[in-house]
């Protein structure tokens, strides 16, 4: 008799060969006589469950997903509420720092340094290459708040495509999880023995930059009907290759755009309450921002267009934006500045620089304040409750992850202010009764905006992801809150809701890239919104 062994790996890459399948039913005998799907259902929910740590319920459904695709995506469509906390943050970031130590299986494409001058035949080994859509690509410079996780920051990848799946009916084999290893400058990991990446500091921006095109290229030549997602890079890279690359590939970035759109989204609904609780006009609102980095000004950027959509010019918008960083208060006078700073940099300002945040406070007066420092705590009950004395209403968005690293919790903020308070955060916090009454912390994350603008531009064939997409992608979520949502002061729909909200969002976007003469599948052109609707609904996989 011959033993055929087979390599570790080809399971996972058989599996990816094929649409998602269940496992094979065993023959007669060797399954257990009354296994019935629904009931296995149950059994995997109250398995997950029986998990006393979140990292363990990470692992049983990482090993779920490999296992029986179907399975894990019905259960977290099902589930999207309790599952989302485990497979994205705050979990995910615990996962991705403990990557090497509880690696498993192989989900997803490597490309090292080591790789320059010969990347093209590293993507050629996917499985996949015809059906390849989007890939989420991090190089784990930044990974949420946690910093520098080199190639332990795979999962933040995985996690965020498994939200494609489920949130926007992607088919999990078009789906690419990429980390790029350039080094890490982590000391911690380059002295673990079980780190899986390159034992080197992260190359110079020069060399990365020469990675970066010969990456970018091969990525469309291999894949070309494929969207890429940039997330978690460091943010000098993060603007850099965004800049460089995003009239040339349909790519967009994530932290910097899909945050942007998220968030002006619930600044939207929130603005509308705020101004009816002050009576102050919408354009009266100032926006302070504690974190000026990739996200920060990504926000920053897109929260303009709320000021542009209310009649202002780009320089009236422009002031009513405020930005702190790990300097204080930020002004053209300060000194020299990084460039991503330098167009949101006050000029009416000159004096010497303003470092604490109750200062700043009382001297910008803001209307909301929005947290993207990954300082945990930051907002203290001080600040929380001077934006009360401020504003009958204020809005609050502590939106650094995961959650311990949040700018304050959903408790401080109600506590602060009396519950008198407009809420979002990155990483989700529970629910808090005040005074007799429910009230609901939205979370401003950017996974409510990146499966239905990937959606969209998929399905359009987009040749880029044009700034209107963008902005389609934030209106639309802003509208689609449903009365029962705006009774119970919910700046964001409930997540249960995802795939319809994914789809309202693809239709925007592909409007909006219609619009902008970047959609390459031009039939639908002709196609009513209501026939769009149904089109984009159509496309998406069930599992
Ligand atoms: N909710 C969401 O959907 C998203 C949330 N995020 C979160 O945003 C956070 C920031 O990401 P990113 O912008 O890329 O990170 P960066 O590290 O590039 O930016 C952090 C910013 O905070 C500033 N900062 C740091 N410490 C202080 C301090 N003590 N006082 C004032 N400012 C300070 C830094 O100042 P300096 O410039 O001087 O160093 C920098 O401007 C992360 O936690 C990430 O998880 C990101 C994307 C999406
Ligand atoms: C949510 C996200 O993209 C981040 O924290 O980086
Ligand atoms: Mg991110």
């Amino acid at each position: 008799m011959t033993i055929v062994l087979t390599p570790y790996w080809s399971n996972g890459v058989q599996r990816l060969k094929m649409a998602p399948q269940p496992p094979p039913k065993p023959p007669h005998g060797l399954a257990p006589p009354t296994l019935d799907d629904d009931i296995h259902a149950q059994r995997c929910m109250a398995q997950f469950r029986g998990k006393d740590k979140d990292i363990e319920k990470y692992i049983y459904l990482s090993a779920l997903k490999e296992r029986d695709p179907p399975m894990f995506y019905r259960l977290a469509l099902r589930h999207m509420s309790e599952f989302t906390p485990i497979i994205y943050t705050p979990t995910v970031g615990q996962a991705c720092q403990e990557y090497s130590k509880n690696y498993r299986h192989p989900e997803g494409i490597f490309v090292s340094i080591k790789d320059k001058g010969k990347i093209r035949s590293v993507l050629r080994s996917w499985p996949k290459l015809e059906d390849a859509r989007i890939s989420v690509v991090t190089d784990g410079s930044r990974i949420l708040g946690l910093g520098d996780l080199g190639i332990n920051g795979m999962p933040i990848s995985i996690g965020k495509l498994s939200l494609y799946i489920a949130g926007a009916g992607i088919r999990p084999h078009s789906t690419i999880p990429i980390c790029l290893d350039l080094g890490t400058n982590t000391q911690k990991y380059l002295d673990d023995p079980l780190y899986l990446g390159l034992r080197k500091k992260r190359v110079p921006t020069a060399e990365m930059t020469e990675f970066m095109d010969e990456f970018m290229y091969e990525m469309s030549q291999a894949f070309p009907k494929l969207l890429v997602q940039f997330e978690d890079f460091s943010t000098d890279h993060a603007f850099l290759y965004l800049e460089r690359y995003r009239n040339q590939y349909p790519v967009f970035n994530d932290d910097i755009q899909g945050t942007g759109a998220v968030v002006l989204s619930g600044f939207i609904n929130a603005a509308r309450l705020s101004s009816q609780a002050s009576g102050r006009p919408l354009s009266s609102h100032r926006i302070l921002f504690f974190g000026a980095g990739s996200a920060g000004v990504g926000v920053a950027m897109q929260l303009m267009s709320f000021f542009t959509l209310e009649g202002m010019t780009e320089e009236e918008a422009r002031s009513r934006i405020y930005l702190i960083d790990s300097q204080g208060l930020i002004y053209a006078s300060r000194g020299p500045l990084a460039e991503h700073k330098e167009y949101f940099a006050r000029t009416d300002y000159s004096g010497p620089p303003i470092t604490d945040l109750i200062d700043i406070l009382e001297y910008v007066k803001p209307t909301a304040l929005m947290g993207l420092s990954t300082m945990s705590g930051a907002f203290t009950m001080e600040a929380i409750q001077t934006m009360a004395a401020l504003n009958p209403l204020p809005i609050i968005f502590p939106l650094s992850n995961p959650v311990k690293l949040s700018e304050c919790t959903f408790e401080d903020a109600v506590r602060g202010t009396d519950g008198k308070v407009l809420f979002a955060s990155g990483s989700p916090f529970p629910e808090i009764e005040w005074k007799g009454k429910m009230l609901y912390p939205g979370q401003g994350n950017n996974m409510y905006i990146f499966p239905g603008l990937g959606l969209g531009a998929i399905i359009a064939r987009c040749s880029s992801v044009s700034d209107s997409m963008v902005e389609a992608s934030s209106l639309g979520l802003a509208n689609s809150l449903t009365a029962d949502e705006k009774a119970k002061g919910l700046l964001y729909p409930v997540i249960e809701r995802i795939r319809e909200i994914s789809g309202d969002i693809a239709v925007q976007v592909i409007r909006a890239a219609q619009a902008a003469g970047v959609d390459h599948h031009t039939d639908l052109r002709s196609k009513s919104d209501a026939e769009l609707l149904a089109f984009v609904n159509g496309r998406m996989w069930n599992p």
